[in-house]
């Protein structure tokens, strides 16, 4: 079956430079005779972000626009303007029980495809921030919490099950689905005209391909992630997508959030955060202060999975609704659950940032490329240990012991 894009409303029209200001002016934001300072800023695979400033007032604000296909690839990926419904409502959710971590969402716009939210400048990209070494204290804290409150909330140990449904119908995502069933948990393990990888670690590629337990197992977490509605998630939670600063953390962009297992999101952020302390070795090159980087990485892992745990078991001892909350023994058994789906949904996502069609900035600069290729082939025999042996890796000390070098 193809694809069942929406088509764009008769009255959609992508905004440049010049309309997105005449649209503005009309959310009465900014005063009338305000002299608004325009910047395309979209770096990202998919969306148009326009960045508008009033300088006299120090006020500014952000414009994020669908078109309707996906950037990366052009008008021959058609792609839902809808993912501006699923991106602001899920923010506008998220606010709910997490606003210090959300920007606030002020307007909606369907049939342009556009939200205005929060401007987040005085923050940085996290992947940005790890590239350069820096490190964020609250980070892990605000991210295990994050995630945390978010899934508890929206899932059956909370919310009565009519409640429950009806939020899952808001979120069926089909088309931003369609893309993490293909490009996280298909095409990288497949010979797919998506892959994007140096023919130099070609042999690598083609040993994950030919390994048939590999396979079996990635099937298993892509029918979980398929058919799972545990919880809201984020969808993408990776360091591209949250913005810091050594005291403040928010988490943007969830156009791809839906009812899923919950370890999906976790799973995304441990990879990337993996995926920057392999990169360290090429963008820290003091031996001493890459240790200590590193080290940091180790710790956030840790630290996130554990204020996870902790925030969820609260929630659910004094919140937990369904009957099944007090039942001992049920809470451990399902932040078992999640702990596996994890590390399995972890190793997914290092190997398609590794040879998949998005990449991820903390392997792809790496200048010297004997080592840029040395560094992919370890990231996917590593995804591949997490896929095959999850259930044998109980905890954090176990997944840390993996890779780390102390
Ligand atoms: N609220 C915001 N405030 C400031 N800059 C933002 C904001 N949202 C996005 N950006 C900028 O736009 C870029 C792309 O945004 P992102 O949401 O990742 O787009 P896409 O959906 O296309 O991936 C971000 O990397 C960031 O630089
Ligand atoms: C064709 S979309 C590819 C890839 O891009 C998304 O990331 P982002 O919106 O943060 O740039 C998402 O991870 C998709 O898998």
């Amino acid at each position: 079956m193809s694809t069942p894009s929406i088509q764009p409303p008769s009255t959609y029209e992508p905004l440049n430079e010049n309309t997105v200001v005449q649209f503005v002016k009309k959310l009465n934001y900014f005063t009338e005779d305000a002299a608004l300072q325009v910047r395309e800023i979209g770096d990202g695979n998919l969306n148009l972000v326009f960045h508008i400033v009033d300088e006299s007032h120090a006020k500014s604000i952000i414009v994020k626009q669908a078109l309707p296909y996906a950037k990366v690839v052009g008008e021959s990926w058609p792609l839902t303007l809808e993912r501006a419904r699923f991106e602001s409502s899920y923010l506008q959710k998220a606010a709910e029980y997490v606003p210090n971590l959300v920007p606030k969402v002020h307007y909606y716009d369907e049939s342009l495809g556009l939200f205005v939210m929060d401007d987040l400048s005085s923050h940085l990209i996290l992947r940005k921030g790890t590239i350069e070494g820096i490190q964020y204290p609250h980070l892990a804290r605000d991210i295990g919490t994050f995630v945390a409150k978010v899934t508890f909330y929206t899932s059956d140990f909370y919310l009565h099950p009519f409640e429950k449904k009806q939020l899952v119908k808001q979120f069926i995502n089909p088309e931003l689905c369609k893309i993490t069933e293909d490009l996280v948990f298909t095409d990288p393990f497949f010979d797919h005209e998506t892959n994007d990888f140096p023919t130099e670690i070609r042999e690598a590629v083609e040993q994950l391909w030919n390994d048939s337990e590999l396979r079996h197992e990635v099937a298993k977490l892509k029918f979980q992630f398929l058919t799972q509605a545990e919880a809201l998630l984020h969808g993408d939670l990776h360091t591209g997508s949250i913005f810091v600063t050594p005291e403040s953390t928010k988490v943007i962009d969830p156009e791809f959030s839906f009812f899923g297992p919950i370890g999906f999101d976790l799973g995304q952020f441990f990879a990337n955060i993996i995926l920057s302390y392999l990169s360290q070795e090429a963008h820290i090159l003091s031996s001493k202060e890459r240790k200590q980087y590193q080290s940091y990485l180790v710790d956030t892992l840790k630290q996130t999975w554990s204020s996870f745990k902790q925030e969820f078991s609260k929630l659910w001892e004094n919140e937990g609704n369904e009957v099944y909350t007090q039942v001992p023994g049920t809470l451990e058994s399902f932040l078992g659950k999640v702990w596996v789906d994890a590390v399995g949904f972890a190793g997914c996502e290092v190997i398609r940032r590794t040879i998949g069609l998005a990449h991820v900035a903390d392997l792809d600069t790496i200048q010297d490329l004997t080592q840029q290729y040395q560094l992919k082939e370890k990231a996917l025999e590593l995804g591949t240990y997490f896929i095959k042996n999850r259930t044998q890796i109980t905890n954090m000390e176990q997944l840390i012991q993996v890779f780390y070098q102390e």
